[in-house]
């Protein structure tokens, strides 16, 4: 089973982001913090160069706190912004603008000293869809904004959203595509929603949560599997997978299975689980 990907979206997002570097102060790098790495797009620390970038690490909620807070300080040591969110449920976005405005100390104190006072901020959110990019925006924003599809590389009459604070966003987020030469990173993005179903097969997915579950979460494994620790254990995967449709009266049906067990995954009903770790 391959995973498609398309190098021509790769290039335009960043064509894109490139177009429009001058005209920022800050970029916002959101990625999904249940796969800090496979949800980030490998090129994206060339094109933002000595820009102050920031990493928001997303959907915490969803996470493990234990590997997000092995996460934040592994990317604090690469020498980023790095801030944990929960956007869906938290309207309190302090903590970012004071982020935004600690990583553009040097442009606000630089000026300041022209005589401007509390000068405005433009920044960009960037991420892989379904990060969360929209959900950020509104918050800061502290409104409903119609987020259009990205557009191509526009740099003038761009339009910025406007904050309570002294931050601009530009209006479009920018969509970076994930690389995913390696099978494991595209397989950890199907099974939270990053790729479209059609171009993976759910039970593919399923069996590769299945066994990074049963060595990571063996335990919610068990939960979910409805089945006894002993069956889990001894199984193989397509077997326990085939024993779990029976236990959830869908009668062989991988594919239904599947589906059902990535959709509860990606909605937390497995508990905070995190399918990529920093590596020792
Ligand atoms: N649990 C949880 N869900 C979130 C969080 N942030 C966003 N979501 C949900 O994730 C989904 C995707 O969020 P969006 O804000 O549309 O993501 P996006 O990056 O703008 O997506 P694209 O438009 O595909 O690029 C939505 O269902 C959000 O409600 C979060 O911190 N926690």
């Amino acid at each position: 089973m391959a995973i498609q990907w398309y190098p021509g979206h790769m290039n335009k997002a960043r064509v894109q982001l490139e177009d429009k570097l001058s005209l920022l102060d800050v970029i916002v790098e959101v990625v999904d913090a249940r796969i800090p790495a496979s949800s980030r797009n490998p090129l994206i620390s060339d094109i933002v160069g000595d820009k102050p970038h920031i990493i928001i690490l997303n959907k915490a909620d969803l996470a493990d706190p234990n590997e997000i807070n092995k996460w934040e300080a592994k990317l604090k040591s690469d020498g980023k912004f790095v801030l944990k969110l929960d956007a869906q449920h938290n309207t309190n976005m302090a903590p970012l603008f004071k982020l935004i405005k600690l990583a553009a100390k040097e442009r606000i104190d630089k000026l300041e000293a022209k005589g401007a006072s509390n000068p405005t901020i433009r920044i960009c959110l960037v991420g892989i869809p379904n990060c969360g990019k929209s959900t950020i925006i509104n918050r800061l924003v502290g409104r409903n904004v119609a987020i259009v599809g990205d557009r191509p590389g526009v740099t003038k009459g761009q339009s910025w959203l406007k904050t309570s604070e002294s931050v601009q966003i530009l209006d479009t987020p920018g969509i970076l595509w994930p690389k995913f030469e390696d099978q494991a990173v595209g397989f950890r993005l199907a099974a939270l929603g990053s790729i479209k179903e059609s171009v993976f097969h759910a039970d593919d997915v399923a069996l590769f949560v299945m066994e990074y579950l049963k060595e990571n979460y063996f335990k919610s494994l068990v939960k979910f599997s409805r089945l006894s620790e002993q069956s889990v254990n001894e199984l193989p995967l397509p077997e326990l997978l085939l024993a779990m449709t029976e236990k959830y009266g869908m009668r062989d049906d991988y594919e239904k299975m599947s589906l059902f067990l990535l959709n509860q995954l990606r909605k937390g009903r497995l508990g905070r689980i995190n399918l990529e770790k920093v590596e020792a």
